[in-house]
């Protein structure tokens, strides 16, 4: 008897995110027809370092593709492509086995100030920027590879190649060692005007290239599964792979940010504001970066490095989601308290800051504690201190581009209907959200779709938009500037406290 025979016309996207991995599998429809997430934990071996274990993230990623494969109810001879994507900027440093010679070094981590503070003496910000359109910040991947060398040479000399997350990924599943520019920018590494690895900044930070992975277009098929990975996975050995994206870059894909000025608002664990521009900005300063997106143009992004995991810390750290209390108790709970917490505000600086203060050495603070508070205002000024934080995102993303009269809304964070409420209030521009659930896992699969059927898969309708309450424009703006001083009052501190040394820039990524 000959097995029925299946067209393959489905697509497979795999995010490597922050807080957890998400395997889609989606339909040649555009709609998602299994997800499944398994998350794992962000460990600190010493303050303010942020790891992970690649052989977890490649353990949990194999039983969420098998378990999002159960969910579509297709079998794996439906499956047409895989495309791959993730957090960006970490590093993962392999040896000639392919194995990993320590832990991964993710972005939140803010090891490489000397490293940064070097780079910036030798070759000035400017300079940087110019190259790689980047900010330089702890976290990124280059200044991160230079901290191995010079604090752990034995494992840097092991290293044979140095990898970001979503490729190591993709290894696992291909056997292959690449990236893409929307991933390789993210580095601080990569020229993104010559397409390719910058020798200067590299030679500034004394690497050696020869550690580096090819760079090829994102929607470039570079592998098939293998026979190993697809007994973990249970894909079909043979099916293609393309390059894949940074989960930016992805998640604009998705989220169908087609024109220049088209701008998203992610929380996840990170905050992100993108906005797609037509022309590389080489110098748009306050801490912005200017991604190379994954169909060939760029994305002015701002991003705020305690969004989502400032919410996480507050319920996991003070306990509250034990017992009953869930993270959608905790925010219904922060819902039930007026706007401004009743005089409480949280700056929600727990790995430093990006955008717009370009500082390592910032801190978290709540301020105005009074007897009377309750854990839901705290909970509520954390959610009010990430949306101002956001706010500084698209302030900063607005003055470099343009001021979107609607933003696309993204991220775990955004899923809650009272902090998206909070947000569009407090950003004062209206939330659309869109039609998918799953990002940056949908833009892969797109990616898939695009390099190996080389179909355009149809953009579901986009879900409701959010508007503004106009009444509580005032409170916020109030409130908003309160935040900004709020931070230039407590900076040396901060500074003071995190152990970075008052005065700018000190260990400041
Ligand atoms: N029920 C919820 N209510 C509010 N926020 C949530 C909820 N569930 C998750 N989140 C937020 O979403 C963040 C994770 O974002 P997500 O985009 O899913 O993941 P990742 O950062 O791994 O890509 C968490 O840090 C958390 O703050
Ligand atoms: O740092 C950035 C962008 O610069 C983040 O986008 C990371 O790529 C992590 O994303 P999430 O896991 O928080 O979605």
């Amino acid at each position: 008897m000959t097995r029925p025979q299946h067209t393959p016309d489905h697509w497979l996207g795999i995010d490597l995110g922050t807080s957890s991995v998400r395997a889609l599998v989606l339909g040649a429809d555009g709609v998602a027809r299994g997800v499944a997430g398994r998350s794992y934990p962000i460990d600190s071996p010493h303050p303010g370092w942020a790891e992970q274990d690649p052989d977890r993230w490649w353990d949990c990623a194999a039983a969420c593709v098998r378990e999002a494969l159960e969910h579509s109810g297709i079998p794996s001879s439906a499956v047409a492509g895989v495309g791959v994507t993730g957090q960006m900027h970490g590093l993962i440093c392999l040896d000639a086995d392919d194995r990993p010679v320590r832990p991964a070094v993710i972005w939140p981590d803010l090891r490489c100030g000397a490293e940064i503070a070097d780079l910036t003496a030798a070759l000035g910000r400017d300079r940087i920027h110019a190259i790689s359109g980047m900010s330089p910040a702890t976290g990124q991947f280059g200044p991160t590879l230079a901290w191995v060398a010079r604090h752990e040479p034995e494992q840097y000399a092991r290293t044979v190649t140095a990898m970001l997350p979503k490729d190591y990924l993709r290894l696992r599943l291909t056997d292959g060692r690449h990236t893409d520019p929307s991933d390789a920018c993210g580095t601080l590494l990569f020229d993104i005007t010559t397409g390719a690895w910058s020798p200067e900044i590299v030679a500034a930070l004394g690497l050696d290239a020869g550690k580096l992975v090819d760079v090829v277009p994102s929607d470039r098929v570079v592998g098939t599964i293998t026979a190993a990975a697809a007994a973990a996975t249970g894909l079909r050995a043979g099916t293609p792979v393309v390059a894949g994206g940074g989960d930016q870059a992805t998640a604009a894909m998705a989220l169908d940010l087609l024109a220049a000025g088209q701008t998203s608002v992610a929380v996840s664990s990170g905050g992100t504001v993108v906005q797609i521009t037509d022309r590389p900005d080489h110098a748009p300063g306050a801490g912005l970066h200017t991604l190379c997106a994954a169909d060939g143009r760029w994305m002015l992004m701002g991003a705020c490095l305690t969004a989502g995991l400032a919410l996480q810390w507050f319920a996991e750290t003070v306990g509250l989601t034990t017992g009953s209390v869930t993270l959608d108790g905790l925010v219904a709970e922060a819902g039930a308290v007026p706007p401004g917490a009743e005089g409480l505000l949280f700056l929600p600086y727990l790995a430093g800051e990006r955008t717009p203060h370009l500082d390592a050495g910032a801190r978290g603070t709540f301020l105005g504690l009074q007897r009377t508070h309750t854990r839901a205002h705290l909970a509520r000024a954390v959610l009010e201190g990430v949306a101002f934080a956001m706010r500084d995102c698209l302030e900063t993303v607005a003055a470099a581009g343009s001021r979107p009269p609607v933003v696309v809304a993204s991220g775990g964070g955004t899923r809650n209907p009272v902090w998206r409420q909070i947000l569009a209030d407090v950003l004062g521009v209206p939330m659309q959200a869109s039609a998918h659930d799953e990002h940056s896992a949908t833009g892969a699969a797109l990616l898939a779709a695009r390099g190996i059927g080389g179909i355009t898969l149809p953009a579901p309708d986009p879900g409701p938009t959010v508007r503004p309450d106009p009444a509580l424009g005032e409170v916020y703006d109030a409130r908003y500037a309160l935040f900004h001083r709020a931070y230039a009052a407590n900076r040396d501190l901060m500074h003071e406290l995190s152990g970075s040394g008052s005065g700018s820039g000190s260990g400041s990524g």
